[in-house]
């Protein structure tokens, strides 16, 4: 039997990479190229770290909070949920009641797919963010991760930042920036691998999921 296909759900990472407004752009800078004499090719790489599919540590919304390195390995890796949240917004905010159909012990993470595209052409401004509310309920329910794939839990515009501010408070950890335009919703084991960037306040990841019965 052919096992099921890992599923990548990471955003690619590719020139002019549409940003956080403001923030450092992503490059690739040529190094060494072996058309030129060397012996290798290589290349310089530059990026905020919240570019693309990445994590928060929480120090990024908690100036006591953990830095990366300080974030267990297993927050990203294991059995999570997709939840196909699409049209469900009010206000631009994710309700609690995104919740309400589901069981009240959920799986330690839970994936939010609002419907941004699998490439983004022009940073998604209008992208839908979570309440504090949902963030609560989440984490009563089990949630210890969420994730999502707009580029961030709170609304651009926001100074606030309640939804970080909810996961501060309920020691949910976050992933921002995910692709799951191709994913059905359900359940899965999430691989999620940040970058072992010691000292920051998050990390591009490497994202992906292998569906239920995948064993190698
Ligand atoms: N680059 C930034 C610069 C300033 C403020 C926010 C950002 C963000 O990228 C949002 C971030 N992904 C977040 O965790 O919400
Ligand atoms: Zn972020
Ligand atoms: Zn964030």
């Amino acid at each position: 039997m052919t096992p099921p296909v890992l599923l990548d759900i990471s955003r690619a990472l590719t020139p002019n990479h549409p940003n956080w407004p403001g923030d450092a752009d992503f490059t690739v800078t040529p190094g060494l190229r072996i058309a030129g004499g060397d012996s290798v090719n290589t290349g310089v790489l530059s990026t905020s770290t919240h570019t693309g599919t990445h994590v928060d540590a929480p120090w990024h919304y908690d100036d006591a909070g953990a830095r990366l390195e300080d974030v267990p390995l297993d927050a990203w890796v294991g059995g999570c949920a997709v939840l196909d949240v699409r049209g469900r917004a009010v206000g631009g905010l994710l309700p609690a009641a995104v919740l309400d159909a589901l069981p009240t012990s959920l799986p330690p993470r839970l994936l939010l797919h609002t419907g941004q595209p699998a490439h983004w052409t022009a940073f998604p401004r209008d992208f839908v963010a979570l309440s504090p509310a949902l963030v609560r309920e989440a984490a009563r329910r089990g949630v210890r991760l969420i994730g999502t794939d707009a580029p961030s839990v709170d609304p651009l515009e926001s100074k606030t930042l309640d939804a970080h501010a909810a996961c501060r408070d309920t020691g949910t950890f976050i992933l921002e920036g995910l692709n799951l335009s191709a994913v059905p919703e359900g359940h899965y084991t999430l691989v999620c691998l940040p970058l072992p960037l010691h000292g920051a306040d998050g990390a591009p990841a490497r994202a992906i999921l292998l569906p239920p019965g995948r064993v190698d």
